[in-house]
């Protein structure tokens, strides 16, 4: 059911120095932060040949980023992501199977402008996935 990896996040405590770091040191391709209030992160792209990283950082008051950061303050893998063809189908058949589909179940649309589930990291080895419709 799932496919290609999409990206991997890291919640980071300063969203310009890891950016910076990305670009100087590491010499990756970094994009611009993005604001996305529906949900609660400001978040950088880096294209790697093979895949995505997006930096996060929190944005307002309830970003579900929050609690992890202050339990993480020096930042740290925040969840992978999962590509799925059908996300309603992938959706039906997790709940059938009692993975604990986050928020009110409905995919939402995402950073990349493409449909976005998550999956409770406690059903799932310890690991937030979340699970983008390409
Ligand atoms: C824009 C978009 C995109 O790519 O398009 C994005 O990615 S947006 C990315 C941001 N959006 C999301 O993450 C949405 C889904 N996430 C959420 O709803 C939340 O972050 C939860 C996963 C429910 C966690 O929230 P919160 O930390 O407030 O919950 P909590 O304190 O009750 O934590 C419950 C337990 O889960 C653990 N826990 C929390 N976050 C975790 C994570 N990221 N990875 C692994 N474990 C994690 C806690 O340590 C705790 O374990 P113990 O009980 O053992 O201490
Ligand atoms: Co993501």
């Amino acid at each position: 059911m799932i496919g290609r990896l999409n990206h991997v996040a890291i919640a980071v405590p300063d969203l310009q120095a890891a950016a910076a770091q990305y670009a100087d040191v590491l010499g990756a391709r970094v994009g611009a932060p993005q604001d996305e209030p529906e949900h609660g992160v400001t978040v950088v792209f880096i294209e790697l040949p093979n895949t995505k990283i997006e930096l996060l950082y929190p944005l307002g008051e309830n970003s579900p980023i929050r609690g992890f950061l202050d339990r993480n303050p020096s930042g740290g893998i925040h969840h992978i992501c999962y590509e799925v063809d059908d996300i309603n189908a992938a959706r039906d058949r997790l709940g059938a199977q009692g993975a604990r589909v986050l928020g009110d179940g409905e995919p939402r649309i995402g950073a990349h402008g493409k449909p976005v589930l998550f999956l409770h990291p406690k059903d799932f080895n310890g690991t937030l996935i979340e699970l983008e419709q390409v």
